[in-house]
């Protein structure tokens, strides 16, 4: 099957992204694997799928699905390229678009300057919707808010718990170049806790309005940037009181700039979004 599709980054996160508004696209777990493999197939950390609005009230569906196939329920960063890309293509004029993800609505918005922000919606920390099964653990009081403990093989992970409409798990490290992302990261997620895995943030306080931050993507492992792990990430920092304000988050592919206004309100994230190359793949049927 041949299949059109668009290279994009956001802050070095990078995505196939596929048109399938004028026709649905199913593609099968072994197939989204092959287009994400960075030596068989064209190669990502995930796929971005743009559907037909579901309905009246939004502009557009969003599916995403990590390297390993599976579909998830939010990308920040794929979320500043869905808008360039919709945009770019001719597909929409408008220049903030409402877009319809598994988690619920976000708003992205191309600025004058070319960056994007989005809308992400308000974080959630109610534990079982994260999910996070908090049964017969202890958690901390860290300043403002509390962390929970992960047994780890030999070693203990306090993390903050939260969902971005997806799940993370972060926790504050003294050094992210000497944090153990890559020894700890795929530890904590396949945790028993995060009974759908978890994304693993490692984040360096700074200052009050800098951090610097490694993410272990769930399906993906470590990836340049990640959008919904900044997100969380200042959220968690905003709520143990280690950070105020709009927080400028420092990662290997790029800078984003998250800030949230507190509980119930949106978080707010502006960054790049760019297009490398156009192509097309012969995709085999691979059930
Ligand atoms: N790995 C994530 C999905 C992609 C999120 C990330 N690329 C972003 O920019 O938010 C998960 O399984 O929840």
């Amino acid at each position: 099957m041949q299949v059109a599709f668009t290279k994009m980054h956001g802050a070095g996160n990078d995505f196939v992204v596929l048109d399938a508004t004028r026709a649905p696209l199913a593609l099968s777990a072994a197939q989204l694997r092959l287009l994400a493999d960075r030596h068989f197939g064209v190669g990502a950390d995930q796929i971005l799928l743009v559907e037909a609005a579901p309905s009246p009230e939004v502009d557009f569906g969003y599916r995403i699905f990590n390297a390993d196939g599976g579909e998830v329920e939010q990308c920040g960063n794929g979320a500043r390229c869905f808008v360039a890309y919709v945009h770019g293509k001719g597909l929409t004029a408008k220049r903030r678009i409402r877009v319809q993800t598994l988690s619920g609505l976000i708003e992205p918005e191309l600025q004058p300057d070319g960056r994007v922000t989005v809308d992400m919606g308000a974080p959630v920390f109610d534990l079982p919707r994260v999910p996070f099964e908090a049964h017969g653990l202890r958690p901390r009081q860290v300043d403002g808010w509390e962390q929970w403990p992960l047994d780890l093989v030999g070693a203990t992970a306090w993390v903050s718990v939260l969902s971005m409409g997806n799940p993370h798990a972060v926790q504050r490290v003294d050094d992210v170049d000497t944090a153990p992302v890559l020894s700890h990261g795929p530890l904590i997620e396949h945790h028993p806790r995060f009974p759908r895995r978890v994304n693993a943030g490692f984040m360096q306080i700074v200052d009050a309005q800098h951090i610097r931050l490694r993410v272990w993507e769930r399906g993906a492992g470590e990836t340049l940037a990640c959008g919904t792990g900044a997100c969380a990430a200042v959220v968690a920092g905003l709520r143990h009181g280690w950070l105020q304000g709009a927080v400028d988050v420092q990662t290997h592919g790029g800078e984003l700039t998250i800030s949230w206004a507190g509980a119930g309100q949106p978080v707010r994230m502006t960054g790049p979004a760019a297009f490398v190359f156009d192509g097309t793949i012969d995709l085999p049927d691979l059930p």
